[in-house]
């Protein structure tokens, strides 16, 4: 067995880089660049990269739609950085926080021509790291000289794009009893990827006959609503409803999926919220971060739930979108079990989008 790192090895290394404002090197066809975090990234290593090229920031199309930005590759935009800018400039377009306050950071240039195959590939790994999706993009003339020289993570596009597509396989570590107020019958189960992310969670409750539809809910994690009991969503009193149906009933299944805020993480979440309190709902103030209504895989849940055995589910829930995306992933919703619990003055406005943009179900 080779003691290299694998590319799955590489690619959770890589985000560990961004996270701390190390920047990476993506390659393709001859061409490379260097690539870094505008949210991790520090004056002293912006100062080292412009002495390699000339950088250019990629901010996804939602970003630019935000700051009026012309989004000339698609699904993202690639902004001349000007000479005079810093770190302050970069942060201040990646990050929505000061956009009413302060809303002349443009006007902005796009760059068009030449390929943004590598910008994509840096602004996944910075959402897939949990950080804002903006991403200082320096191509270079010898790349593979520079991660060797400064032993930089390397990652070749044809190597990585497939990974960054494919989600990772999840394994099941341990299983144990813990009862609960819901049921005394409770098992938690835990998964790990292969890929060094987050771990998810099954709580089985009783012994679901795998030959039925097992009443199932796909339930992400929620800091602030499952611990905190925040007003703001209804997370908190959905999952002690959902146990509490399970307990009654005798049986059940729960996957408590580490999607913390829709797949964005809790800081980016909170980056929201600070928005939502600026007059943004829900799906505007992720638009404004960068990133899409929803960045959820829920190809995981379908996963871990074929993994234990099951094939069909009576789905608690109130989203069409996650009916639809356990039929696609293998997974029979024999019916549609509502979960309306915990409206409240608070949460009103949020339920209401959800109803109006999302198209959640009565
Ligand atoms: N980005 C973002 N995430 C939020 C916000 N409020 C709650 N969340 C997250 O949204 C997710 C809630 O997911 P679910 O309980 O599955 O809700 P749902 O997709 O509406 O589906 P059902 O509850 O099954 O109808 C959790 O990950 C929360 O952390 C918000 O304002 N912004
Ligand atoms: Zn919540």
């Amino acid at each position: 067995m080779p003691l290299a790192p694998t590319i799955v090895e590489r690619l959770n290394r890589a985000r560990g880089d961004l996270r701390m404002g190390v920047p990476v090197v993506l390659t393709d066809a001859g061409r490379g660049v260097l690539a870094v975090a505008v949210e991790a990234l520090d004056p002293a290593r912006l100062a080292d990269l412009r002495g390699l090229g000339v950088a250019e920031l990629a901010i996804t199309a939602r970003r630019a739609e935000t700051l009026k930005a012309r989004a000339y590759d698609g699904d993202l935009a690639r902004i001349e950085v000007p000479e005079a800018a810093g770190v302050d400039w970069l942060k201040a377009v990646a990050d929505p926080a000061d956009d009413l306050r302060l809303p002349m950071k443009g006007p902005l240039r796009s760059l068009r021509g030449g390929g943004a195959a590598l910008h994509r590939a840096a602004l996944t790994l910075a959402k897939s790291a949990h950080l804002l999706p903006a991403a200082l993009v320096v191509p270079v003339a010898d790349p593979l000289r520079l991660a060797a020289e400064h032993a930089l993570t390397l990652l070749p596009l044809a190597e990585v794009a497939p990974e960054l597509l494919r989600g990772s396989p999840l394994h099941p570590v341990v299983s144990a009893r813990v009862p609960m107020v819901a049921s005394q019958a409770g098992r938690v189960h835990v998964f790990r990827p292969e890929d060094g992310g987050e771990e998810h969670y099954a709580i089985e409750i009783g012994r679901p006959d795998r030959a039925q539809p097992v009443l199932a809910r796909l339930h992400s994690a929620c800091f602030t609503g499952d611990v905190l009991g925040s007003l703001k969503c209804d997370c908190g009193p959905q999952l002690r409803a959902a146990l509490a149906r399970m307990g009654e009933e005798g049986a059940g299944v729960l996957l408590y999926l580490n999607q913390e805020g829709r797949g964005i993480g809790l800081a980016n979440k909170m980056r929201a919220y600070s928005l939502q309190d600026q007059g943004f709902d829900t799906v505007e103030a992720n638009h404004r971060l960068g990133f899409e209504d929803d960045e959820r895989d829920f190809r995981i849940g379908a996963g871990i739930l074929r993994q234990m055995g099951f094939s069909a589910v009576r789905l608690l829930t109130n989203n069409p979108a996650k009916i639809r995306m356990m039929e696609a992933n293998g997974i029979r919703v024999a019916e549609r079990v509502p979960l309306h619990v915990g409206r409240n003055a608070i949460n009103e406005g949020y339920l209401a989008t959800k109803a109006a943009k999302s198209g959640h179900l009565a």
